[in-house]
């Protein structure tokens, strides 16, 4: 049986939960701590995604999912073997807005954090000795309520800086997303490799759309070009001899782009459906 741990409070709880079962795994009822899929033979435990490279470094848990930064800061033995693609964010330090801070501005400031390790890491990549202040959450709040000169914390829209008047400096501390780890230098064995398959199908579906449209058969070479799909697109006759119907996968995030250019060299019916899972 597969034991894995899955976040069960804060930013990456509900798109991790969602994306297990869009995998095919067994669904949590309520807060249950524990879902046992014996079907899938994986056992989940709900924990938080800051224990979770603690579990999963220990070797008392397979696979976990949780934040890289997070992974980074526990200090435990873990490695990636799957960026997620959700639960992005960076990690910054940041200061009072109107002077133009540097990293090498916070030599014997006082720098707030809830990710005390990885600050320490990259202060003295820096050259730095700062003090760090560990502190579990509303890290924006320390500056002006005294207790610290600048903070090092998660950036994900930067409203939190802004509202506080402060601005973050120097290059990100950490690019982050939700990844699933697995002790460091274990053994890929099947049953892990299995898992990360399954979700590595749903990532790629998450980032792709599928496209079908109608193109006049003069046209297609100029089609394909704008979507060479992966291999390569399917293209099916219509009824219509000067027509064919052509299929393909497209990035997501340039959906509407090539819409428009496909429109403009004259396909019509271009649809855009989600796709749910796949295996490349
Ligand atoms: N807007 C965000 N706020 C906080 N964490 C975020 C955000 N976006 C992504 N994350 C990621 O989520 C993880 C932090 O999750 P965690 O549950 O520890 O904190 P949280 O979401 O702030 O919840 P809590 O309320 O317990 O502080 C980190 O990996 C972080 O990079
Ligand atoms: O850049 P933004 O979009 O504003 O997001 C980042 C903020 O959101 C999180 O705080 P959260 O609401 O989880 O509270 P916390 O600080 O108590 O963890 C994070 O710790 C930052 O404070
Ligand atoms: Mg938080």
């Amino acid at each position: 049986m597969l034991r894995v741990a899955v976040p069960n409070k804060g930013a990456l709880a509900e798109p991790a939960s969602e994306m297990l079962g869009e995998a095919g795994y067994r669904r949590r009822h309520d807060r249950d701590l524990t879902v046992l899929d014996s079907a899938n033979e994986v056992e989940f435990f709900f924990l938080r995604p800051k224990d979770i490279p603690i579990y999963v470094g220990s070797g008392e848990l397979d696979l976990g999912i949780t934040g890289r930064d997070l992974a980074i800061d526990s200090g435990a033995q873990v490695e990636e073997i799957l960026a997620l693609g959700f639960g992005a964010s960076t990690f910054r330090y940041a200061a009072p807005a109107g002077q133009d801070w540097k990293p090498a501005d916070l030599a014997g400031k006082r720098v707030a954090t809830s990710f005390p390790n990885l600050v320490r890491g990259d202060l003295a990549g820096h050259g730095v000795e700062a003090e760090v202040i560990r502190l579990d959450g509303a890290v924006e709040i320390s500056v002006q309520l005294g207790v610290a000169d600048a903070i090092a914390d998660v950036v994900e829209t930067g409203r939190s800086l802004r509202q506080h008047n402060l601005v973050a400096f120097g290059d990100p501390i950490c690019v982050s997303e939700a990844v699933l780890v697995q002790r460091g230098g274990a053994e890929k064995t099947k049953p892990k490799a299995q898992l990360a398959a399954r979700l590595q199908g749903v990532v790629f579906a998450q980032q792709y759309m599928m496209l079908d449209y109608d193109c006049p058969r003069t046209l297609l070479e100029r089609a394909v070009a704008i979507t060479p799909g992966l291999e390569s697109p399917t293209v099916a006759p219509l009824a219509d001899e000067d027509w064919v119907a052509v299929r393909a996968m497209v990035p997501r995030k340039e959906v509407n782009q090539i819409m428009d250019e496909l429109a403009e060299i004259g396909a019509k019916a271009v649809l855009a459906s989600d796709i749910r899972s796949c295996r490349l």
